[in-house]
């Protein structure tokens, strides 16, 4: 009977791998029928290559490189495409729109930005456009009109920093439908409107270049655009601007220098202008040593009108071209050392001016919000600098494909502070916690009739903490004036001892999270799997995943009490009944932690 089975498994092993070889092959053999592509592999039927690009991004990108050459071709994100990661021929290809190539943008983003946005017209529409949106973010009117405004907003929006843990690229996701019905009310108040306003939206709707008069729809995708274009990228160059300084002091303290010279010379809360924002070389070379290291832009998107030959491969009408352009930012040759910060070599002006520095494109659809984007980072970076000194809280991952990202923002922390003293006495929490606080009269309310369980006499109202529904791996709890424990090494739990360590308090702890007593006890326990641990539950930390609902503190006060509080789990134990096997304690322990992973694992 087994080995039937084992045959019959290997049988139908062996006929999924001649289905998954033979869609491979037929997909390969369906393109290579068209002669002079360049090589390259197109993966799966419809899905081709799309899930090894999104996961591996750049890595992927070079390991085709080597396989292939610099010009290859794949499909991902729906079309076949040839990606160039050929610098000449990037340049070609953005100097040369309108001989057989549009933009490629993917239908989604057209979706968002519209029909007339920028990225979806080309030709005299391009023209007509670019035009209109230069006339609105260009250097002339962002000299007299933007910087007087972006001095005003930063300097309000960077009021009260102190203390606080900040997420520079907060994340948005507005749906386009709600922006469009938002602009067409604001369009048809300002229409209605005597008043003079004076913004973006009033100039294109009051525009007297008859070049730039632009329709209703015209003017919304415009606005969008703009809304789209310029938020993630100047919000992620300022975050890495900040990231880069922050692990560059030689770099932050050049950048300081600078603009407290500029601040020198001002009035106390006077404007910074056009010759101050002029002045600021060094800052200018580090938003474009920022925008090279972290490449917030990895390439653009192109399309091919008609059948074309580049670089003496045929690119078929209608396939996307990926002008890869991130390559370029850590070659050698151009940037020596590449992978290091170094604000200064943008020092010399040529660099910015080379053929093949790309950040912000080329040719006729170069980044028309270059300079905006450069002034905008510069004002937030002086105000920043000038104001405040900074600390990053803990070791953020940083994402650097498809977006540049940190995932977790700037935090480290979700606090569950519980108040176990008078509730009508109201805790003070500084300013920049990630927090939720409760009091006994919450955990009343929450829990209603089973609030019992948790008790006020002791310390076990902190194990509301583990009833509280989310999806942390990690639990830590600290008492206000405990210890600290530490999971700095891979650990199931970890228990503070009360030997040697800090004593501060906790919001202490969360400020100093890298400073540690070095003078540990050498009081290391081997707690086998699977046997029961008693413990006290204050300055713990544990893996939520790994422990599960079997955690058990020693002492009554501390017992889980997530463990009455489910329903689920109270006729559990009134229920259960081990094996006669359990005949000592070990045993029902063991017997019991299993029942408790299997039935009550999804409580966790
Ligand atoms: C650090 C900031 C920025 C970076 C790195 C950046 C980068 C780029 C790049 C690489 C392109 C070329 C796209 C292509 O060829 O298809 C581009 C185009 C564009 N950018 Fe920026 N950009 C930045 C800031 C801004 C800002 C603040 C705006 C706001 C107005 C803006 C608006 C646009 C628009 C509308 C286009 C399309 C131009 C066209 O198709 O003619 N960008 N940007």
């Amino acid at each position: 009977m087994a080995v039937l089975l084992v045959v019959m498994v290997a049988c139908l092993l062996a006929f999924w791998l001649c289905i998954c070889f033979a869609m491979l092959k037929w997909n390969e053999i369906r393109y290579s029928r068209r002669k002079g592509l360049p090589p390259g592999t197109m993966g799966w039927p419809v899905l081709g290559q799309t899930t090894e690009f999104l996961k591996h991004g750049p890595s992927f990108m070079k390991k085709q490189r080597a396989k292939y050459g610099s010009v290859f071709k794949t499909h991902i994100l729906g079309c076949p495409t040839v990606i160039s990661m050929d610098p000449e021929l990037n340049r070609y290809i953005l100097m040369n729109e309108g001989k057989g190539l549009v933009p490629g943008y993917p239908q989604s983003m057209l979706d968002i930005l519209g029909k007339c946005n920028i990225a979806a017209v080309h030709g005299a529409a391009h023209k007509r456009i670019r035009g209109s949106l230069l006339s609105l973010v260009g250097p002339l009117v962002i000299k007299d009109e933007c910087l007087p405004k972006i001095d005003k907003f930063t300097r309000f929006f960077l009021q009260n920093w102190h203390g606080k843990t900040i997420d520079i690229q907060e994340k948005t996701n507005e749906g386009r439908k709600r922006i469009v019905q938002m602009l067409k009310q604001i369009m048809e108040q300002r229409r209605a409107s005597p008043m003079p306003y004076d913004d973006m939206l009033c100039r294109l709707l009051r525009s007297k270049d008859s070049k730039y008069i632009l329709s209703d729809e015209e003017i919304i995708d415009q606005i969008i655009t703009i809304l789209y274009s310029g938020y993630e990228t100047v919000s992620t160059t300022s975050m890495m601007a900040v990231k880069y300084l922050h692990d560059h002091p030689k770099a932050l303290e050049e950048l300081r220098e600078e603009h407290f010279a500029i601040r020198e010379k001002k009035k106390p809360g006077e404007a910074i202008d056009w010759n101050d924002y002029k002045s600021m070389s060094f800052t200018r070379a580090v938003i474009f040593e920022t925008s090279r290291l972290a490449t917030v832009v990895n390439g653009v998107l192109r399309k091919t009108t008609e059948d074309m030959v580049l670089n003496g491969f045929t690119i078929p009408k209608g396939w996307r071209i990926y002008v890869y352009t991130r390559e370029i930012n850590y070659d050698p040759f151009l940037y020596p050392e590449p992978l290091a910060f170094n604000p200064w070599r943008w020092l010399d002006k040529n660099l910015e001016s080379h053929s093949y520095c790309f950040i912000f494109g080329g040719g006729s659809r170069l980044c028309p919000g270059k300079e905006l984007g450069i002034l905008q980072i510069s004002i937030f970076l002086h105000y920043f600098i000038t104001s405040y000194r900074w600390e990053e809280v803990g070791r953020n991952e940083i994402l650097q494909f498809p977006r540049v990202e940190a995932p977790n923002g700037l935090h480290q922390y979700h606090l569950i502070i519980v108040q176990d003293d008078d509730p009508s006495r109201k805790i003070e929490v500084s300013d920049g916690f990630d927090y939720e606080l409760y009091n006994r009269n919450d955990i009343n309310r929450i829990l209603g009739p089973e609030a019992a369980c948790i008790s006020f006499k002791d310390s076990a109202c902190r194990c509301l903490d583990y009833l509280i529904p989310r999806k942390k791996k990690y639990i830590f709890t600290i008492v206000g004036e405990g210890g600290q424990p530490d999971l700095c090494v891979p650990t199931s739990v970890s228990h503070g001892l009360w030997l040697n360590i800090h004593d501060y308090d906790a919001p202490t702890q969360l400020v100093k999270p890298l400073e540690r007593n070095t003078r540990y006890v050498d009081a290391i326990m081997t707690v086998p799997k699977g046997t029961l641990f008693p413990m006290c539950g204050m300055n713990l930390a544990f893996v939520r995943e790994l422990i599960g609902p079997a955690m058990n503190f020693g002492q009554y006060d501390n017992m889980w009490a997530g463990w009455c509080m489910k329903e689920k789990a109270i006729p559990f134990f009134q229920s259960m009944v081990l094996p006669k096997v359990c005949n000592n304690v070990e045993k029902c322990y063991l017997a019991a932690a299993g029942e408790v992973k299997s039935k009550l694992g999804e409580l966790v």
